[in-house]
């Protein structure tokens, strides 16, 4: 492992974990799954699915067609073994999630975490929460009471908030009152975006953490605008100004173990991004822990990787560390235009630019 300055030709982690991604499902799953399987031993995996996954019994079987589709992929590049991929199932919060949903989740031991995505917020929302604490009260505090951690999509809905200041009136409006209701529940700020955001896990009471996603860690609002208008840099919520860039690097990087790895990788196809209403999400599995590591790298502390990216997530979650390990070798591959995605492709985010990372070929 380098040092806090000291350039490395290799650096070999604990194998890391996803705590946030979207592996959508058949053809699709089929063909982004291997990419995490072959990084992270452990992935959150989201319920917004048409239609969501709503119930232990959706979850459960979501989670057979993950690890069939895994199976499949593997067969299908001749991969002799298939990687030890555990995907940790949510489910998707409603107004009409029953605090009886919430015991059998638990109970299952495969619902590691119930996923609030605001009515309309983000992409395959419109089954989400209306009224946080008005319609979800019962349900929370089953949640509070047997340890199941609230995912939360941090952004307000109302139009009348610009944009770009979504994510900092979600404390406000939402995450105080939720807080101040129910102190002992586990809460993940999901794909925190702003210094506003940063600052509030670090001095939250309670048992609070947040995922950061590679492309927030490496990029500002410019990269949407670079010569033109550019969808595969767009995502919910929205890249922000530097300086917020800035404060989730130093997060990210500080070994305060509230921060956790977690990409968002959301592959939509090239044609749903590259229309009128384009979709949101970004492209990130394939080099995930190659973009963290440029990330840290930035700041000089490829040292504090391991601990963000291996021991911060199962710490939270109330889980072991990975017993395997993953080695990261310098590279300049360029990032591929596009990846197959069913029958159509996705753009990977950065495509065309060079990493100075990536997985070693012996390591998965
Ligand atoms: N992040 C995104 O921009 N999109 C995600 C949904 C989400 O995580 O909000 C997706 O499912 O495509
Ligand atoms: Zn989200
Ligand atoms: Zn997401």
């Amino acid at each position: 492992m380098a040092g806090p300055s000291g350039p490395a030709a290799r650096i070999r982690l604990i194998r890391p974990d996803d705590w946030h991604l979207h592996l959508r499902d058949g053809a699709v799953l089929r063909d982004v799954v291997l990419d995490s399987a072959r990084q992270f031993g452990r992935a959150i995996i989201m319920p917004n699915l048409k239609p969501p996954v709503l119930t232990t019994a959706d979850a459960h079987a979501y989670r057979e067609r993950v690890l069939a589709g895994l199976r499949e992929a593997c067969e299908r590049v001749g991969v002799d073994e298939t990687p030890s991929f555990d995907p940790l199932m949510t489910l998707y919060l409603t107004d009409r999630t029953t605090p009886d949903e919430i015991r059998r989740a638990r109970d299952s031991g495969f619902v590691h975490g119930v996923k609030l995505y605001p009515a309309g917020a983000t992409t395959h929302s419109d089954a989400g929460v209306t009224d946080l604490l008005g319609q979800c009260r019962r349900t929370l505090s089953a949640m509070q009471d047997c340890g199941m951690p609230l995912l939360v999509h941090g952004e307000v809905t109302d139009p009348a908030v610009d944009l770009f200041d979504r994510e900092a009136v979600f404390i406000e409006r939402v995450m105080l009152p939720l807080r101040r209701a129910f102190p002992a529940l586990k809460v993940v700020f999901e794909h925190l975006t702003t210094a506003d955001g940063a600052a509030y896990v670090t001095e939250a009471d309670g048992p609070v953490g947040a995922t950061l996603t590679p492309q927030h860690l490496l990029y500002n609002r410019n990269a949407l605008f670079k010569g033109g208008l550019r969808p595969h840099w767009y995502c919910l919520p929205v890249l922000k100004r530097e300086t917020h860039r800035l404060a989730l690097l130093k997060a990210a990087t500080s070994g305060n173990p509230r921060f956790f790895l977690g990409t968002d990788s959301a592959p939509h196809p090239r044609g749903a991004k590259e229309q009128d209403c384009g979709c949101a999400g970004c492209y990130t599995a394939r080099h995930a822990m190659a973009l963290y590591a440029t990330a840290f790298e930035s700041v000089g502390r490829l040292d504090r990787l391991e601990a963000f990216a291996s021991l911060h997530g199962p710490a939270f979650y109330g889980l072991k560390p990975n017993s395997g390990s993953l080695t990261l070798e310098r590279a300049t591959d360029p990032i591929p235009q596009e990846l197959p995605l069913g029958d159509d492709v996705v753009v990977p985010l950065a495509a065309g630019e060079s990493l100075q990372w990536r997985m070693s070929q012996d390591a998965c």
